[in-house]
């Protein structure tokens, strides 16, 4: 009810609901929208048949992202004055940004009624038709077969009392579908919840029929993870109607052939040489071991299925398994859509999934704000392209400049960073790297060697290096060459001092000496460390068909298929990382033969080809080696 303020003839009689409204317009200039609500909403308490309070509490829900509120407010607004324009306009976008498009353009044409050049509208009118057909264009991108799956998924999900509203399906192609946010997203919020039934645990896969035969006989499996996951698949599948998890396995990709175990010959020739084409050949013998082991267990296995099935149910889990603790357990899950979610490196994710013990759901939270119509990724974990090419089929291209900036500047606070410190995109390529101790007759030093790592020499080594010397596994491996590199018996007696004296502080005995963690010992043993990583390295670029330059040619020319183009940017990671060793062994070595502190100093500091360097020149040439010697 409205009451009117007693007052002077003359002045304007302002009702209280009115005041309190001007006051809530101060606040909305001030962009207090709390304050601007609370406001209007004791106006409508005063006067609950004012179209203007509810309009502007709907206004000051809007700009507070609260769309469902505000499009609340605008309906009562709505049912009390029909013929004010800014209703149409606020109904409409309102419901635009809840992703209710159809609802938004019959607001727009409704207003258009009343005012049929209204610019707002028509604006909203263009914008919003340009989404619908935008939305139509991606679903014919998909069969309707493969869109009925989609549909069957979601509607099973929401069934099941998953929750999703935020988020949509979005074709990227016909068999690559990612995450959308309906609507803006606010940091923390919940995006995908999938409650514990739906969600297939290794302990549920592991509990299916073939799976406790296998348990039981104790059948040892190359993978027996991803083995167990793909049987239970298999299984499930054949139950057609009757299986719990129907919609889910329906809507499993069909087409893998993205990913190199399925690649043909003529496609694989594009890997020749790398390393990672011996990931593929044992990723391909690891199926194959696995299916003969579980069909020489369980015959009626191999007469059900075919070993292209089970090659396509081990790469689903491969692709889509999470690791995850549930109730303080590790373990690891499939979880219907949120396993559509697309990777991003960490650091460039805008969400994370937990499973949450107090609600008993598999949750994917919001990391940051998500403005609308934006694909949500989280990051699979920090994998390198290799792993990412052979157990989901894509190579990641994103700059990762920033990334690598946060990292670095978190790793070493205050550091002054330089060109090196955050390189481009290929810091996220790996190279399996093999190497050997000199097991020469004569080395006085293997005995004490093998005493000092706590039992004897191990016949090679495998480590993994980028293309960043200061990262761990790059300066393990450095380090254990250094060790390999040592024949001075008193250098060695040295090292064995101080690990003793470690070992005395740290009260920690029989702890053996790691090799990859010898530091810089003297200007001959770097010399020969650089020496070996040379001797190590040159010999891989030799076996590559191609160089560097008809690599970057061939990536520019735009005639590679997309299987063909991850070839080649794998091929092409994995030479950046060794002409990277090279370039820096050869320079190193030229810089530990020169003696004159003075201009090595210069040189670090002025000379371009030295700056990727620096910090190694300064910290391990300079102050460990020439002025401590
Ligand atoms: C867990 S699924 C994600 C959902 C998947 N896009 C789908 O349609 O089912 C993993 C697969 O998604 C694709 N994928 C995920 N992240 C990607 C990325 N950053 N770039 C290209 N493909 C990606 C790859 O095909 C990968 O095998």
């Amino acid at each position: 009810m409205a009451h009117k303020k007693k007052g002077n003839k003359d002045q304007k009689v302002i009702s209280e609901g009115d005041r309190l409204k001007e006051q809530g317009n101060t606040q909305l200039q001030l962009e207090n929208y709390h304050k601007a609500i609370d406001y209007y909403s004791q106006a409508i308490k005063f006067d609950d048949k004012n179209y203007a309070y509810f309009h502007n509490r709907s206004l000051a829900y809007y700009l507070l992202e609260n769309f469902s509120q505000s499009l609340q407010d605008i309906q009562i607004c709505k049912s009390l004055n029909k013929d004010y324009i800014q209703v149409y306009i606020r109904e409409a976008s309102a419901y635009h940004q809840l992703d209710q498009l159809d609802l938004a353009l019959k607001s727009v044409q409704e207003g258009l009624q009343i005012e049929q050049n209204n610019e707002e509208l028509l604006k909203l009118k263009d914008l919003i038709q340009q989404e619908i057909n935008q939305q139509n264009q991606e679903k014919e991108l998909a069969d309707k077969e493969t869109l009925k799956k989609s549909e069957n998924l979601l509607s099973w999900v929401q069934a099941n009392k998953g929750e999703f509203s935020s988020i949509k399906l979005k074709y990227l192609s016909t068999h690559n579908r990612s995450i959308v946010s309906k609507r803006i997203i606010q940091a923390d919020e919940t995006v995908i919840s999938i409650p514990q039934e739906q969600v297939i645990t290794l302990d549920v896969a592991s509990s299916s029929d073939f799976c406790k035969i296998l348990t039981e006989k104790n059948t040892q499996l190359v993978q027996q993870k991803h083995a167990y996951f793909a049987l239970f698949l298999l299984q499930e599948q054949k139950k057609k109607d009757a299986s719990h998890y129907k919609a889910y396995i329906d809507s499993l990709p069909t087409d893998l052939s993205s990913f190199p175990a399925l690649f043909s010959e003529e496609e694989l020739q594009y890997l020749e040489g790398t390393a990672a084409l011996k990931l593929v050949q044992e990723q391909k013998e690891d199926i194959k071991t696995d299916y003969e082991s579980i069909s020489q267990v369980i015959p009626e296995f191999k007469s059900e299925f075919s070993f292209e099935q089970f090659r396509w149910a081990f790469l689903c889990s491969h692709s889509r398994v999470f690791g995850i603790k549930v109730k303080g357990v590790k373990t690891s899950v499939m979880v219907p859509l949120a396993d559509m979610l697309n990777h991003k490196h960490s650091g460039q994710e805008d969400s994370e999934w937990v499973f949450d013990d107090a609600t008993n759901c598999f949750t994917v939270k919001a990391l940051k704000k998500i403005q609308r119509n934006q694909q949500i990724h989280f990051s699979y974990g920090s994998k390198c392209n290799s792993k990412l090419f052979l157990n989901y089929g894509f190579v990641d291209v994103q700059d990762h400049t920033e990334t690598i900036k946060k990292l670095k500047e978190e790793e070493r606070p205050g550091r002054q960073l330089i060109q090196n410190d955050y390189r481009g995109i290929n810091y996220f390529n790996e190279l399996p790297v093999v190497f050997c101790f000199d097991q020469a007759q004569d080395d006085p030093t293997l005995p004490i060697k093998a005493k000092l790592i706590g039992g004897s020499i191990p016949v090679c080594c495998l480590t993994r290096i980028n293309e960043d010397f200061e990262t761990q596994n790059s300066t393990g491996f450095l380090g254990y060459l250094r060790f390999i590199c040592i024949r001075d018996p008193n250098q060695l007696g040295k090292l064995f001092d101080s690990h003793k004296k470690y070992i005395e502080q740290t009260n920690q005995s029989n702890l053996p000496f790691l090799p990859q963690k010898t530091p810089p010992l003297s200007v001959e043993n770097e010399h020969k460390m650089w020496q070996r990583v040379q001797e190590l390295l040159i010999p891989l670029l030799l076996k590559y068909k191609t160089t560097v330059v008809k690599d970057k040619e061939l990536l520019e020319s735009g005639s590679l298929s997309e299987n063909q183009r991850n070839c080649v940017l794998i091929r092409l990671g994995e030479k950046n990382i060794i002409e990277y060793y090279i370039d820096m062994a050869s320079k190193m070595m030229y810089l530990l033969e020169n003696n004159d502190k003075k201009q090595i100093l210069e040189s670090a500091k002025s000379d371009p080809k030295y700056l990727p360097y620096f910090h190694y020149i300064i910290q391990v040439i300079l102050a460990r080696l020439l002025y401590q010697k």
